[in-house]
């Protein structure tokens, strides 16, 4: 589904990702883990093309996306931090996205979902963080797509909302889908992710289960395994 073959990405003298390879496999839930600054947001900004990488070859599909944004159709992303102006309402936005894609949506069945009925005339600017997000996993959501990519997606969510997301990514799941997902919060990694990739240093340090994850850092526990994922393993 997603083949990554020797990508390089450097910021001025930073190396943030060194001749990197990863596979993605068609379907399940893949985790993007790693420390702080590791290169997440800029693997997945590459697969989005939305990074433009110094040097290796990312596939979708089999199709190289290099000059070619029609795979991008195959990808929802829900970005880190999502840009939309502020002044917009929530309706406005949704609908200007309907027009765009113009395609079939399931926007009603989601502003029901995470309870959004109140906010529809609300300015962006004018809603909390959590609304917001539920507002940006709506619009991630609101289309079918072979492909999902979510970038720390329950930033700021109520644990209804919370619950709500969980559902949606596992209907997903069992409908196919390959959802990439980045995130810190290691309960939820833990519940949702069948593969974890692990970054650092540029490249994928680790890759596998959660079992062989444990079985690999010698630990019984999810954080503790993570803590010690970086520990070359006769110190662990
Ligand atoms: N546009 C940019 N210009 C310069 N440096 C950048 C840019 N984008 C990212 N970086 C740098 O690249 C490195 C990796 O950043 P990235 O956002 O990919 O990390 P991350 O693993 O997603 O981090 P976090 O867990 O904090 O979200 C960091 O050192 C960051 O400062």
């Amino acid at each position: 589904m997603i083949q990554i073959n020797n990508l390089c990405k450097s910021f001025g003298k930073n190396k943030v990702l060194n001749n990197l390879d990863l596979d993605v496999e068609n379907g399940g839930i893949y985790a993007v883990l790693g420390p702080n600054g590791s290169g997440k947001t800029t693997l997945i900004k590459s697969i989005l093309g939305m990074v433009i990488m110094d040097d290796g070859q990312i596939e979708v599909s089999g199709q190289s996306i290099k000059n070619n944004w029609l795979y991008r159709k195959e990808i929802n992303y829900l970005p880190q931090i999502a840009n939309f102006p502020g002044n917009l309402r929530v309706n406005e936005l949704i609908k200007m996205i309907k027009d765009l894609r113009n395609k079939n949506n399931r926007a009603d069945e989601l502003i029901q979902l995470f309870n959004l009925n109140s906010f529809l005339d609300k300015k962006l600017s004018t809603l909390s963080g959590g609304t917001k997000q539920k507002v940006n996993i709506l619009l991630a959501f609101m289309f079918d797509s072979p492909v999902y990519i979510l970038d720390e997606p329950t930033t700021g969510l109520d644990p209804a909302a919370l619950l709500n997301l969980k559902d949606l990514i596992r209907k997903e799941k069992q409908a196919g889908k390959t959802i990439l997902i980045t995130s810190h919060i290691l309960q939820f990694v833990e519940e949702m992710a069948d593969q974890i990739i692990y970054l650092l240093e540029g490249k994928i340090y680790f890759r596998g289960t959660m079992q062989s994850l444990l079985k690999k850092t010698h630990q019984t526990k999810f954080d503790h395994a993570i803590a010690a994922i970086a520990i070359p393993s006769e110190h662990v």
